[in-house]
């Protein structure tokens, strides 16, 4: 077997080499993975890599990563209804969607990631999540973190520190889960408070929680320390006793095609287009010259795709062409509002030149935008 990987492929051979040449053992073995990035796409392509790539029968691969500030929505969620995100584009923090289902999380530095892979039929979030209390526990005795029936786990009963997610291949599986040390704890809650209306859909929704970093609990419970206490935890399930091993996801000679796998985790197709079919029906008010102007609009969208537009105004408040080519041109457009800003000023040069209807367009269009 060992030689049929040779062949296969040199480049793998590297990554075989983090596995601490377990090819050809009968006994299980562990490998411990720690990504040097902090880049929410690379570390999510790494766990497609692994999942795709790694022989999962003859070992069991835990990683452990950390990014920057993103969040994370679920397989079939949608961002619209779960986030903020005019507060994250304004403060650079990333959007991502994952591979497994559930609700809508927030990561910085200060919160853990951590995949358990296995195979499908070793898969357990129990023995999982009971390692990670153990861990916990090696850290501060008197810390009382219990897992709840939903996988989560939650401190002092009231406050959640650990939020769970899975993909169950045909043969192959992964656990994820979140361990919050010392995340944002400000930035969190209103980063995930969606302050768009009117969403119809059937898309997951999140389950909210009141949340805690371990550090409150115990300032010692930093980052590194439960890393390390997680990491000795799974060391000790297994004989050969893996140590970390640091893998940098930008390595294409390493993890063979994983830019590809991060680009298509990146993409706006994947991340708004995944969206499951929506509907909205939502009604705003323009001010202008001194009156509110009551105006309707209801949308559905598919594939992040405007599919269908209706947009209700007084009449002759535009003149009606101005408004027939509004609804019309952004039926097939992206529910995106670069892209709806780039049609719209596109639109408006060519219907017309006129001063006051520039200005009521304008005021219209930033409304428009500001529900994407
Ligand atoms: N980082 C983090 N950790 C724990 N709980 C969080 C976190 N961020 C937000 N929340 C709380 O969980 C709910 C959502 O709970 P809900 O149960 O709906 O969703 C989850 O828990 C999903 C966990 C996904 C874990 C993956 C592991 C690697 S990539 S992401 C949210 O509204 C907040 O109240």
């Amino acid at each position: 077997m060992l030689v049929q990987y040779k062949i296969r492929s040199v480049r793998l051979m590297s990554v075989c080499r983090l596995a601490a040449a377990t090819f050809g053992s009968s006994t299980k073995q562990g490998v411990i993975l720690h990504s040097l990035s902090n880049n929410v796409y690379e570390n999510l392509a790494v766990e497609d890599w692994i999942h795709d790539h790694m022989n999962l029968e003859e070992k069991n691969v835990l990683f452990l990563w950390r990014n920057s500030p993103s969040v994370v929505i679920g397989r079939h969620q949608n961002p619209w209804k779960e986030c903020n995100l005019h507060l994250m584009r304004k403060e650079g923090i990333c959007l991502a969607r994952r591979r497994s289902g559930g609700g809508t999380v927030y990561h910085d530095l200060g919160n853990i990631n951590l995949t358990f892979f296995t195979t499908r039929k070793k898969y357990d979030r129990v023995e999982n999540l009971n390692l990670v209390i153990r861990a916990l526990k090696s850290l501060q005795p008197l810390l009382n973190v219990q897992a709840t029936p939903r996988y989560d786990l939650f401190l002092d009963e009231k406050f959640k520190i650990s939020g769970t997610a899975a993909k169950l291949g045909r043969n192959v599986a992964y656990h994820h889960c979140t361990l919050l040390c010392s995340a944002n704890s400000s930035m969190l809650p209103f980063v995930l408070q969606s302050p768009y209306r009117g969403i119809e859909s059937n898309a997951t929704a999140s389950v909210p929680s009141l949340v805690r970093n371990l550090s409150q609990a115990d300032s010692t419970l930093t980052c590194e320390a439960v890393m390390d206490a997680v990491s000795s935890e799974y060391s000790a399930l297994y004989d050969n006793k893996p140590s970390v091993q640091h893998i940098d996801p930008s390595n294409d000679t390493l993890f063979s095609g994983i830019s590809q796998k991060k680009r298509e985790l990146s993409t706006w197709e994947w991340v708004y287009g995944k969206t499951p079919k929506f509907g909205l029906a939502t009604s705003f008010q323009i001010m202008y010259k001194q009156s509110f102007l009551n105006v309707n609009l209801t949308m559905e969208i598919k594939n992040g795709y405007i599919e269908t537009c209706f947009i209700e105004f007084p009449d002759f408040w535009l003149p009606e062409e101005l408004s027939d080519e509004l609804q019309n041109g952004l039926v097939g457009n992206k529910f995106c509002p670069k892209e709806t800003a780039f049609l719209l000023s596109t639109l408006l040069r060519t219907c017309s030149q006129d001063e006051d209807v520039s200005t009521k367009w304008n005021l219209l269009c930033e409304k428009i935008m500001s529900i994407m």
